[in-house]
């Protein structure tokens, strides 16, 4: 009886453990049904598909981007595809009351908001960094302040919904490849600021989720117009990169990595032996390519 107590009580232990953390990994599109989102950079590329998919799952949205004609017809096709409702706003987020303007619009029409899915980034090249600080500068407010100022406007909304906050990001962000250095800072920052967010979050006992996504090179227009006559890699599809970024907000994870084989061994070699993977990465760019502005 010791003996069978000893074996069959951590096997039950295991057992449970096991069936609690599957059953929260379970990503079911109803989870998204009826919930109000925000998707920014939603006019082309992954912010576009998460559109269509979160439409598919019948979520009411709220789009924003620069260019209205495009989002109009990304509305469009969200109503199409099943949208409970499909609104946009357009503008640029260099300008400092478009934030505002967004979580106004959330609190207007549907008195709340579940999930804060940020994702645009303003124009960068691939490409020696040419000294100009007037492009970082504007960079950072573009793809670094501007998040920060809708995660702050957002926060009330969100901790009352007990929502989600999705930080779409990148392995640049994590570890810095030639050509992309400010790009890169505004990834750097974005982690920095929204992993003390997130801490500060748990202490106040506020359940409001932040997962980070940590993208590798995806096949939308503008990244493999920008890098594919330097990088010979095989980008990964935007309609599963949106489709895991969405499941990773939903399921509250505190990290995505996509494609994850990929990211996850960049993530390891680095953290293993940084000059060597440096150099490797180095070497397999067709360096001749690259266009200096
Ligand atoms: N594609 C890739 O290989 C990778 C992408 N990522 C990340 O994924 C996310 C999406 O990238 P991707 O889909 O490739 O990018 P796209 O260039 O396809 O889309 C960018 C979006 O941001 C909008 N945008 C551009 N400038 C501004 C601005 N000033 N204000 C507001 N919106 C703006 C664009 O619309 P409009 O021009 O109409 O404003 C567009 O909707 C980004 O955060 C990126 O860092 C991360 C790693 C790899
Ligand atoms: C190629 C890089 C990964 C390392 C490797 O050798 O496979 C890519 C991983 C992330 C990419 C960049 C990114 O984050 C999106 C940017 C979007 C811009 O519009 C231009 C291109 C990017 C700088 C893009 C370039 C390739 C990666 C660095």
């Amino acid at each position: 009886m010791g003996r069978l107590q000893k074996i069959l009580i951590p096997s039950l232990g295991l057992v449970l453990a096991f069936w609690f953390y599957s059953a929260r990994d379970t990503f079911k599109p109803e989870m998204l049904r009826g919930k109000r989102v925000i998707v920014t950079g939603a006019s082309s590329g992954i912010g576009e598909q998460m559109a269509y998919h979160l439409a598919r799952m019948e979520a009411h949205l709220l789009l924003t981007a620069r260019t209205e004609a495009k989002l109009q017809k990304v509305v469009e096709r969200c109503l199409e595809l099943g949208a409970a409702s499909a609104r946009y706003i357009s503008g640029s987020m260099d300008s400092p009351s478009l934030p505002q303007q967004l979580l106004r619009e959330a609190e207007n029409t549907w008195g709340g908001l579940d999930m804060l899915i940020l994702n645009h980034i303003g124009q960068s090249s691939f490409t020696y960094f040419s000294g100009d600080v007037e492009h970082v500068r504007k960079l950072m407010e573009t793809n670094f302040v501007s998040y920060v100022a809708l995660a702050t406007a957002a926060l009330p909304m969100l901790k009352e919904s007990e929502g989600s906050i999705v930080v779409v990001s990148s392995i640049a962000g994590r570890i810095a490849g030639p050509f992309t250095a400010p790009y890169s800072a505004t990834k750097f920052a974005l982690e920095g600021f929204f992993s003390s967010l997130r801490q500060e979050l748990i202490i106040d006992k506020v359940n409001v989720s932040i997962t980070l996504c940590i993208l590798g090179y995806i096949n939308t227009e503008s990244a493999v117009r920008a890098v594919s006559h330097v990088i010979p890699d095989t980008p990964a599809p935007k309609e599963e990169c949106a489709l895991e970024i969405i499941r990773a907000g939903a399921l509250r994870h505190r990290q995505l990595h996509y494609p994850a084989r990929a990211v996850g061994t960049m993530l390891l070699i680095h953290s293993i032996a940084p000059e060597l993977f440096e150099s490797i990465v180095r070497g397999s760019y067709r360096l001749e390519n690259v266009r200096r502005t």
